[in-house]
């Protein structure tokens, strides 16, 4: 994968918060959707989750992406709402890296 991904993540990030700080909820859907709740914006992902579970079982790419891109958006307010960034979860997932899956869940088991 291209470094863009980080950069499109970040500028996005950027875009959000600052959304979220102007809560102009009648200019920016990120406002507004903020202004519904944490639980609406939670409830919104979960929506895109399960679009992008029925995308995945399609044979139709752009719609897959498509609705993996709604998903990381509103992945993406939920973070921001939270007060988390995409650093943190690359941070998580770098400290993860090279740790199989199985062996994660073995020493959890112990
Ligand atoms: N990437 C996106 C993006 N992806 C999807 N959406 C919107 O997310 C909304 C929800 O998507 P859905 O597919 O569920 O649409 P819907 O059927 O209308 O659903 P409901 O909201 O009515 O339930 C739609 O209004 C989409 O247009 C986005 N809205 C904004 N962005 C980015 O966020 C930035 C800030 O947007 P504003 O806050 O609107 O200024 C933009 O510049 C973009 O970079």
């Amino acid at each position: 994968m291209s470094k863009a991904m980080g950069e499109t993540l970040g500028r996005l990030e950027a875009v959000i918060h600052d959304r979220l700080a102007a809560g102009e909820a009648e200019a920016s859907y990120v406002a507004s959707l903020a202004a519904k709740g944490r639980g609406k914006i939670a409830q919104k992902l979960g929506e895109e989750a399960v679009e992008a579970v029925i995308a995945a079982v399609s044979e139709d790419d752009p719609e897959l992406i498509g609705e993996a891109s709604d998903l990381v958006f509103h992945l993406s307010i939920l973070l921001a709402e939270r007060g988390l960034s995409w650093d943190m979860i690359a941070a998580e997932l770098d400290r993860r890296h090279g740790t199989s899956g199985h062996t994660e869940k073995a020493g959890r088991q112990q």
